[in-house]
């Protein structure tokens, strides 16, 4: 095992977004939900956007959201990837990827292995599947949660497009989730907060040490 990519979601200060660029992550999420505390304004996404272009790919992370909201995304900040963490449909990406030349990524709420099913569909047209944890039935969030599921679900699935692991990791278990998923690709966001919704430039560093670490242990396995 080797050269994890990490994406890490959610970064909001100028701050916390160089760590993340400058411990290699490879991947960076702008949060457009309002109702999410790691939510950034159109004006803070494009100076976070000018900072990671050509360093990391930019992800923008949206919840059904219209095709207006999105052209707006697209214009002014400059997305690579469109994040859907929603309900949209395939029919949705679609539309999407062809009227913005982005990549898209469409998030999945597992519970069970019964859940991966809808992925098989959503891959004819994503570029990228991003498998998290049902939300609590409390949450007003469909993400970011820092909640987990059953990894080894995950483990010999067989699907066209390349897919990330998402939901509750942290420095901790990451090498575990790594091993027992199967996962090449990982995301996180509440796994480096010292409090919800603050990222910690710390925690990022020791995060992607620890991804680092779980490489190196597996190579030597
Ligand atoms: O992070 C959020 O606030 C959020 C809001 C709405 C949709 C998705 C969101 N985050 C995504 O969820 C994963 C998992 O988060 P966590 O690591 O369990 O906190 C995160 O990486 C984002 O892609």
């Amino acid at each position: 095992m080797s050269d994890i990519k990490v994406k890490i979601c959610g970064l909001s200060t100028e701050e916390t977004m160089e760590a993340a660029l400058d411990a290699g992550a490879d991947m960076v999420g702008l949060m457009f939900f309002p109702k999410s505390p790691r939510h950034v304004s159109l004006t803070e996404a494009c100076k976070l956007a000018d900072m990671a272009r050509g360093r990391a790919e930019i992800v923008a992370v949206t919840v059904n959201m219209d095709l207006d909201g999105l052209s707006r995304i697209k214009e002014l900040v400059g997305p690579d990837t469109f994040q859907f963490h929603g309900s949209e449909t395939p029919e949705s990406l679609a539309a999407a990827k062809v009227m913005h030349g982005t990549k898209v990524m469409k998030a999945i709420s597992i519970s069970e292995k019964a859940d991966l099913e809808q992925a098989h569909y959503y891959a004819i047209v994503a570029d990228r599947i991003l498998f998290d944890a049902k939300p609590p039935k409390d949450s007003v969030l469909p993400g970011g949660n820092g909640v987990s599921f059953d990894w080894t679900v995950l483990k010999d699935l067989d699907l066209p497009k390349p897919f990330m692991l998402s939901g509750g990791l942290k420095m901790d278990n990451v090498a575990e989730a790594i091993r027992l998923s199967g996962a090449r690709e990982i995301d996180l966001s509440s796994g480096v907060e010292r409090e919800k919704g603050v990222k910690d430039p710390d925690l990022i560093r020791a995060f992607m040490a620890a991804v680092k670490g779980a490489e190196v242990a597996a190579v030597k396995e």
